[in-house]
């Protein structure tokens, strides 16, 4: 039985304890947040609540820092001077923005600290988490935490530089990619569909797409090259879509993103 420990219970931890509370019995999830630990664990099946972050650092094999980036230096300042009698405990931090060396700096150059970029999907097994390691892991204990993290979707250990673009895409994508389906189904209700109509529509085009491309292992152009016949009416949206500079505004989206994420490193 493997016990891990949130400290924080906010989007982020609710969606990896939701995501791990379905893999199975051979996981057991605690939960540490100032306010809202008791209200959460109730809501989640096989989690529990704890009393203190030294209760999590006692009874789990690994802690996972899911709090704001702002609140590294108090946790770190009570977690720290504990970390000298659980010499095994694994750090998963999931701030953002922050590298391992400060991570380190924070919580001693002995901790035995992964950096992971989840995203919410893991909260449905859909998730992609990008991890880096430092450098006191053996390859054993690597290979276990990256099957832990594998549970959740797909997972895979980048280089740290990567890790901006990494967010911007992955873990902030899922607000995008649901700001996408929102707007199409506006556009429906727009032109007459009622909005549960719509909204379906939008929902069903999305994941249509993406389980197109994976089967048929297709390339987006290759896609949408299909849909559009010479002078049809796809054509014609294609080339609204185009004059609207929508690669222009994604590529904003994901730069704006970036560069809020390099002002917290
Ligand atoms: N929401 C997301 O999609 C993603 C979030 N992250 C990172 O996860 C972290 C948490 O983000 P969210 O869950 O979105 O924020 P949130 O605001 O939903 O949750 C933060 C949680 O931390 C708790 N907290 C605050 N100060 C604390 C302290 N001193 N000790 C213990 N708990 C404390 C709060 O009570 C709350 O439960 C951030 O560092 C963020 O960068 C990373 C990837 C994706
Ligand atoms: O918005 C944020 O700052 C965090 C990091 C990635 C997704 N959510």
């Amino acid at each position: 039985m493997l016990t891990i420990g949130f400290i924080g219970a906010g989007n982020m931890a609710q969606a990896m304890m939701r995501g791990w509370s379905s893999v199975g019995e051979e996981l057991s999830q605690l939960v540490y947040s100032p306010r809202s630990a008791q209200k959460v664990a109730a809501e989640l099946e096989g989690v529990e609540a704890v009393a203190s972050p030294a209760d999590l650092v006692a009874k789990a094999d690994m802690l996972v820092l899911a709090t704001p980036v702002e609140a590294l230096e108090s946790v770190a300042a009570e977690i720290k001077p504990l970390l000298a009698n659980k010499p095994g405990l694994i750090i998963a931090s999931v701030l953002g923005g922050v590298p391992l060396n400060k991570l380190h700096a924070a919580l001693g150059q002995q901790a035995l600290i992964v950096r992971t970029l989840p995203n919410v999907n893991v909260a449905v097994g859909g998730g992609y988490t990008a991890l880096a390691f430092g450098s006191a892991f053996d390859d054993e204990t690597r290979g276990a935490i990256a099957g832990l993290f594998l549970t959740l979707g797909r997972a895979e250990e980048l280089p740290e530089a990567q890790f901006g673009a990494v967010s911007a895409l992955a873990g902030s994508g899922p607000a995008f990619v649901a700001g996408f389906v929102d707007a199409l189904a506006q556009a429906g209700v727009a032109n007459g569909l009622a909005s549960q109509t719509a909204l379906n529509l939008a929902k069903q085009t999305i994941l249509g797409t993406v389980e197109h491309l994976n089967t048929l292992q297709m390339t987006p152009t290759q896609l949408a090259d299909s849909v559009m016949t010479p002078g049809g009416s796809t054509a014609a949206g294609w080339d609204a879509m185009q004059a609207g500079n929508f690669n222009e505004l994604i590529l904003q989206t994901i730069q704006a993103t970036m560069q809020k994420n390099a002002a917290a490193e």
